[in-house]
């Protein structure tokens, strides 16, 4: 097949709006259906955890920046709800023109903001002081990078939409926090059943809501397959044996340590031709970079061998 008739994992025009703005909006991902479904879902978990006493919630409830709003960590254990959303098809395809093959989830985030008209969350990047000096380069995979699933309407702006500077994610943040220099602040506006798909250095913020609406959203967290998930060491086997191969391999249960987490170099070094061949499955298997994947594994494969034939080590 030729590259003209591949399928693309990313326009030209989705590449350029990622690589100066550092970040891109998905219009219409979930259907209506979707959309209630997950809403549902979440508004469950959120009447599940005000139930449970503070002791019990911890475990589960991450950094919302507030003391009002959810975060559910690890939401993919408490509904199946969210297991589409993994590999949807209407975002996975971008995830593999941005990520490559070597990818997994590393967390899943149900959020809940109530109505409050002070800022919800302040100006940050994720993922803390360690993370802050790492900055994408536009020619390479990204290491880490979110997607967020709005399930209400932020239709116009201070409704607890979120706030992002753009082109900032390849500027360092300032240790102090971000100065009135910090560039023009945009308020993402969006409907039910988008998606926003962004780095972790991307400066994003959460605005007030002023809406009267309470904002439901769901994250799912993505990283390189040799970074350490975030919100869970090894998932439930009940979560886990509903999942197909696909999102088997992104939860992290590889080929040869099925279920087993006992072979941790298997996420440094994944076991050839195979995760290529799931990540892309039918649906991309032909786009360019399929291609370009896998004539890399053959080529790392056939370079191992003769290694191993002259006797020097592989590491
Ligand atoms: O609630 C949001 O819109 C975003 C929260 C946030 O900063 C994040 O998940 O990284
Ligand atoms: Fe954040």
């Amino acid at each position: 097949m030729s590259g003209k008739d591949s399928p693309a994992l990313l326009t030209q025009e989705e590449r350029v709006h990622w690589d100066s703005n550092g970040y891109l909006q998905i219009k219409s991902v979930l259907t209506d259906a979707e959309v209630m479904e997950l809403r549902e879902a979440v508004d469950g978990l959120s009447s599940h955890f005000s139930r449970l006493p503070i002791s019990e919630r911890r475990r589960y409830l991450g950094l919302s920046g507030n003391q009002r709003d959810l975060m559910v960590k690890q939401a993919i254990s408490f509904t199946p709800a969210i297991d589409r959303l993994l590999d949807h098809p209407g975002v996975f395809g971008r995830l593999l023109g941005l990520m490559g093959p070597y990818l997994q989830v590393v967390g899943t985030e149900a959020f809940v903001r109530y109505p409050h008209p002070g800022a919800l969350l302040r100006l940050h990047t994720d993922g803390g002081p360690g993370f802050r000096r790492f900055l994408p380069h536009a020619d390479e995979p990204v290491l880490q990078l979110k997607v967020q699933f709005f399930l209400t309407d932020v239709a116009g702006p201070d409704s607890g939409n979120m706030v992002v500077v753009p082109g900032s994610h390849r500027r360092r943040f300032p240790d102090g926090g971000p100065d009135a220099a910090a560039g023009p602040r945009r308020q993402i506006l969006a409907a039910a059943g988008d998606a926003l798909v962004f780095p972790w250095s991307l400066w994003h913020a959460v605005a007030p809501n002023l809406s009267g609406q309470i904002r439901r959203s769901v994250i799912i967290r993505y990283a390189q397959l040799w970074c350490r998930p975030q919100d869970y060491a090894r998932l439930d086997d009940e979560t886990l044996s509903r999942m197909s191969p696909r999102r088997r391999l992104l939860l992290g249960v590889l080929p040869g340590n099925d279920g087993q987490y006992d072979d941790l170099y298997r996420y440094y070094l994944p076991p050839s031709g195979e995760h290529v061949r799931v990540m892309y499955g039918a649906e991309w298997s032909d786009s360019v970079e399929a291609a370009e994947y896998a004539a890399t594994e053959a080529a790392v494969r056939s370079g191992y061998s003769a290694k191993t034939r002259g006797g020097s080590g592989l590491r």
